[in-house]
């Protein structure tokens, strides 16, 4: 059974009010299903405005597809009318946000949303009760309630506190995460951390995975899937390691292209990769379609 089908998606923002003639197409025609007796990482790279955040609003129902269906554990989404749907479907889905000093209030202790989390997703009353779930999600992320108890954001490194944040997502034992940029103001040093993290919740507790993110490296590190997005638009898809060795989508081999390596930097190479070809193929992507390679890669022809 599928645990999430995204099925010919598509979300267009009026701009001025729904009268008016201007909009922004931010996702266009996506699909794409993820397996629930499969947990993996599926990565969706695209540069700012490709749509990336859109679609993981779409997911988490915070935003309305204009068309198409998202399915979770076969319910369309846009039907989880009453209050026990919906909170079943929010301990089933749980999102992951970049900034986790904009995720932390500096004058509340981190500990008490997780406290909140429990109550109000497990419904449990019992302090013990609510301890011993956060602790535990706690542990799933190398942390422990006693490490974090009284404590405030700025006691917290950024790398501890995008782990409460992530642990606060794990109380209520997800299926999915969606992780919207998790590593991107995490210090480099820590960031392979957080990154192993989402593998091992993968590997260790069936945690499937939608990683977003600019960073190739980091994609190609942990992803079994992936997406490549351009303009709202899917322009490749397929298993990770083979999308990203060899792009075949002008805009995925920009992409690839533009990763700074330390010895263009050294030379003073710092000039954005030639655009044209990508920016071409862009202009024709309205009368294009996905067309699938003998490895069962899709790629926008
Ligand atoms: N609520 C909104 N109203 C109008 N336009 C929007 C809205 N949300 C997003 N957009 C537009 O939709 C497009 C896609 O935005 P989105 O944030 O999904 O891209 P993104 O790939 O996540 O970018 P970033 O990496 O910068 O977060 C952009 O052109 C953006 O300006």
């Amino acid at each position: 059974m599928s645990l999430l089908e995204i099925n010919d998606v598509s979300k267009r923002f009026h701009l001025g009010g729904l009268l008016s003639r201007h909009h922004v197409d931010a996702v266009r025609n996506v699909s794409f299903t993820l397996d629930e007796d499969k947990p993996e990482i599926f990565t969706i790279i695209g540069e700012s405005g490709s749509g990336k955040t859109t679609l993981s609003r779409m997911i988490l129902g915070l935003e309305q597809p204009t068309e198409g269906h998202i399915t979770f554990k076969g319910t369309d989404t846009a039907a989880l009318g009453n209050r026990a749907a919906r909170l079943k479907f929010m301990r089933s889905v749980q999102p992951v946000f970049q900034n986790p000093f904009e995720t932390f209030n500096p004058l509340k202790q981190v500990d008490r949303y997780l406290v909140s989390t429990a109550r109000s997703l497990l419904g449990l009353t019992s302090r013990d009760e609510v301890e011993a779930a956060m602790d535990d999600a706690l542990q799933k992320v190398g942390l422990s309630l006693s490490e974090v108890k009284g404590r405030y954001a700025h006691e917290l490194s950024g790398g501890q506190l995008q782990r409460v944040a992530i642990a606060r997502a794990l109380i209520p034992n997800p299926a999915l995460l969606i992780a919207d940029e998790p590593v991107s103001m995490v210090d480099a040093s820590l960031r392979m951390s957080i990154v192993n993290l989402l593998k091992n919740l993968r590997d260790e507790f069936g945690v499937s995975v939608i990683y977003i993110t600019h960073d190739l490296a980091t994609a190609y590190y942990i992803s079994d899937r992936l997406i490549i997005m351009q303009k709202g638009y899917v322009v490749e898809f397929g298993p990770a390691r083979a999308v990203l060795d060899d792009p075949k989508h002008p805009y995925s081999r920009l992409l690839k292209s533009s990763v700074l390596r330390v010895e263009d930097a050294g030379a003073g190479r710092l000039e954005p990769a030639d655009r044209s070809e990508a920016t071409r193929a862009l202009e024709t992507m309205s009368k294009s379609h996905m067309e699938e390679g003998p490895d069962g890669r899709l790629v926008r022809v």
